[in-house]
Formats: structure tokens, C-alpha cells, sequence
């Protein structure tokens, strides 16, 4: 991945990952995986309308296998709870909302590879997003709200190697990825057609438009 201080400079990434989070059935699993995403998400959080027992969770993983990532999202739940849930859930990396420690994110990275979640407000002075276990992932406030961010006005502080996520889809994800040259694009609202049930042409046109997106700034840039 290319790498370097944030908002300066920053080039293209080697590659782009495509996460569709929100996934509540084997079904919808497997469209994104067909339509070619490299990561699913699996929502934990307590409140969301998303959210999906560990034993559904588990049946949703098998059925993608190894080659697609299942991330496990969580907000403000114990360490032993997610440790839990990711090994019965087969989550092959978990991500962190709300307010935690750097010792909660350390002991959990002894584990898994965890992608932190951090709000615009909490852009600031971030740098680069660690090489190792803890990759940054910036959201909009209210995670799963398919509310979009001012790309533009974060482009300054926003994390080289950064994973990002609020508000994209299939319209407007080709922007965002020509704005602030993540590591990974996210989406959940915008790839439904009811929460928690995904809308099949959506998710393919989401995962399409991102890959021309990253294509063209390789073509862009000179890069191969
Ligand atoms: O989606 C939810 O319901 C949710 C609830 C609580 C914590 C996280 C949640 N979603 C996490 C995600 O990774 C979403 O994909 C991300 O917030 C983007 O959502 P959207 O803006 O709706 O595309």
C-alpha cells in the first residue's frame, strides 16, 4: 500500500477493498461476495437494525469462506464479548465503534485485526494510519445513518492507508475515492432495499463503481 503523511501527496493505493457491511443472511452474503466485495460486515452493535446473532453469523461466514473477509462490527461492548463472538462467528477481523481505551484496541489486536472507527471530529492530528493490527476507519457520527461526509473539507486530515466509510453508494463513491484515496470503501444504506435485506443491483453497482474508480486514478497517476 502507498503510503504517506496525511493529506499530503497521497498516492494511490495498490489495491482497494470493498466492504458491504449490514449482511443478515447467507443469501445476501453471497451476492456481495458474486458481486465481487472483499469483505462483509456482520453488525453486533446493540440497537442496530442490523444486527445478527452469532449463530446466524457463524452460518454467514462458512458460507463466503476464506477468500472474503467477515469483519465483526461492535460498539462499546466488553473485550470478552467480542473475543467471543469473533471466534464463534469465525470474524476474521472485528471493528471498533465508540469510546474505548488504547488498551481495550491493544489486547484486542493481540487477536484480530481491528479497524478502528473514528468520527471527522476525531481526524485531527491522526497522521497515517499504523502499519500493523489497528488500520484507521473513518464514519460519518452516526454509524449505519447513510449520512455522506464533506470528502473536500477532510481531505487535509484524512489518514493515508485509511479505510472510509458514511453515506456512499453507488453514485457517489467514485468521488469519494478520487477525494481522499482510501485504503477500503464501506457501505450499508445505500445497498439496500430494506435495513438489513440488500438490494442486489445496488451492491453490484456499488462494487463496480468502485473498482473503476481506483482504476482510473491508477491510470491516472502512471501507476500499474
Ligand atoms: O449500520 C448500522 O446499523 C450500525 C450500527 C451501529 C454501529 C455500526 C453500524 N454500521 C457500521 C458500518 O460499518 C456501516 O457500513 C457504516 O457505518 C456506513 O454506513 P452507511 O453510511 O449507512 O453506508
Amino acid at each position: 500500500m502507498t503510503r504517506g503523511a496525511a493529506g499530503e501527496g497521497r498516492g494511490v493505493p495498490e489495491r482497494l477493498l470493498v466492504k458491504v457491511c449490514g449482511t443478515t443472511s447467507v443469501h445476501d452474503a453471497l451476492l456481495s461476495a458474486e458481486a465481487g466485495a472483499d469483505a462483509i460486515g456482520l453488525i453486533f452493535a446493540p440497537g442496530s437494525r442490523r444486527r445478527v446473532d452469532v449463530q446466524a453469523a457463524r452460518r454467514i461466514s462458512l458460507s463466503v469462506g476464506a477468500g472474503v473477509a467477515r469483519v465483526g462490527v461492535f460498539m462499546n461492548q466488553p473485550l470478552d464479548e467480542v473475543l467471543r463472538t469473533a471466534e464463534t462467528a469465525r470474524l476474521s477481523a472485528v471493528q471498533i465503534h465508540g469510546e474505548v481505551s488504547s488498551l481495550y484496541l491493544g489486547a484486542l489486536a493481540c487477536y484480530h485485526p481491528v479497524l478502528r472507527v473514528l468520527r471527522p471530529a476525531e481526524l485531527a492530528g491522526q497522521g497515517t494510519t499504523p502499519e500493523g493490527p489497528v488500520t484507521l476507519m473513518l464514519d460519518a457520527p452516526n454509524p449505519g445513518s447513510g449520512e455522506a461526509l464533506d470528502w473536500a473539507a477532510l481531505r487535509a486530515d484524512f489518514p493515508a492507508g485509511a479505510w472510509l466509510a458514511g453515506g456512499l453508494g453507488p453514485l457517489n463513491v467514485a468521488e469519494a475515492v478520487r477525494v481522499l484515496r482510501p485504503a477500503a470503501v464501506d457501505a450499508v444504506s445505500r445497498l439496500e432495499a430494506s435495513p438489513g435485506v440488500k438490494d442486489p443491483e445496488q451492491v453490484r453497482a456499488f462494487v463496480r463503481a468502485a473498482r473503476e474508480a481506483h482504476r482510473a486514478l491508477q491510470a491516472e497517476s502512471g501507476s500499474p
